[in-house]
């Protein structure tokens, strides 16, 4: 393997008083690599490391006590051991070298039920996470305001439509032990994969390994590493803001890439609310430019992805 070039990815500033031009900034980043930076989202750096210091408690408990919050069956939330995964269906590998713990809404949820651990083990963990769930959730609902002006629609369209009565967000804890085989072409921490929701925000602990592949339909896939950048999140678009865009918008292969180094990361998985029906949105579309999808209704659509990502 090679190395890997930087992939120099543009920076939004949340906190930017023009956002007419912040809004077309982020239509480019958008269009052209579906990739981005993030600064001045509303986290502070302190929330950040406790965030990662409980992250990091979690990982390090005996995995029997991480096996009694184990993801049921028929559930998104709770704890996935190393290997269980495999994001990308084509591999002939035993799974991803990585093992998460998904936490979803915090209000009352029919379809997620989350399983939190022992107080008594970890009294500083169900705080610390949901305190850092409602503030990237906050960050994310401004950023959904920003994705429509991209897009020339109103900044409240997502919320005056109630698809963010309740939005979806999905908390996912990860760690990559450090894989000794990294070597290995076929071994990686998340194997080449596109995220399946409206968008992810991307915390990690500065070790590097992220990658993104520009072109997917082009061999032999060219990677690019995602570099830290110290104070900003990172940000991409996935399916199902591509397929409303009329994939004017990239949702962008990725995959984390094990340099023989354990590795953390957060990711937020922002949805919108399940029985919402995701149809191409109306500038995005013309006459000559028709819709590529039929309409289809949130959960139906994500019901379909991860049965494939679990093998379930
Ligand atoms: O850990 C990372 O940096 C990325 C993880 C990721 O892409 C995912 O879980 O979808
Ligand atoms: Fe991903």
């Amino acid at each position: 393997m090679g190395e890997a070039s930087a992939a120099n990815l543009p920076i939004i500033d949340l906190l930017a008083s023009d956002k007419v031009s912040t809004a077309a900034t982020l239509r480019k980043a958008c269009i052209d690599v579906g990739f981005f930076y993030i600064v001045n989202h509303g986290i502070d750096k302190e929330l950040l490391k406790r965030l990662f210091e409980e992250s990091e408690r979690f990982f390090a408990l005996p995995l029997e006590e991480k096996m009694k919050l184990k993801r049921k069956e028929v559930e998104l939330t709770g704890y996935t051991p190393l290997y269980s995964e495999k994001l990308d269906h084509s591999l002939t590998t035993k799974g991803d070298p990585k093992e998460s713990i998904n936490i979803g809404p915090l209000h009352d949820s029919m379809c997620h039920e989350n399983q939190w651990p022992s107080e008594e083990l970890l009294p500083n963990w169900r705080p610390t996470i949901e305190e850092y769930h409602r503030k990237i959730l906050s960050t994310g609902k401004s950023l959904l305001s920003l994705l429509a002006l991209s897009v020339n629609l109103d900044e409240g369209y997502f919320e005056n439509l109630g698809a963010l009565d309740p939005a979806m967000p999905m908390l996912r804890l990860l760690h990559y032990p450090g894989d000794k085989n990294y070597h290995n072409e076929e071994v990686l921490g998340a194997s080449a994969h596109s995220d399946y929701g409206m968008l992810t925000i991307l915390a990690t602990d500065g070790v590097p390994g992220l990658q993104v592949c520009r072109e997917k339909d082009r061999q032999p896939r060219i990677w690019q590493d995602v570099l830290d950048i110290e104070g900003a999140l990172i940000v991409n678009i996935g399916d199902m803001f591509e397929r409303l865009t009329n994939c004017l918008f990239r949702s962008t292969l990725h995959r984390v890439l094990p340099r023989g180094t354990e590795r953390y990361s957060v990711a937020l998985f922002l949805d919108i609310r399940y029985d919402f029906t995701v149809e191409c949105l109306e500038t995005c579309c013309s006459e000559s430019n028709p819709p590529r999808f039929p309409p289809i209704r949130v959960i139906d659509y994500l019901k379909q992805r991860f049965e494939l990502a679990y093998g379930a």
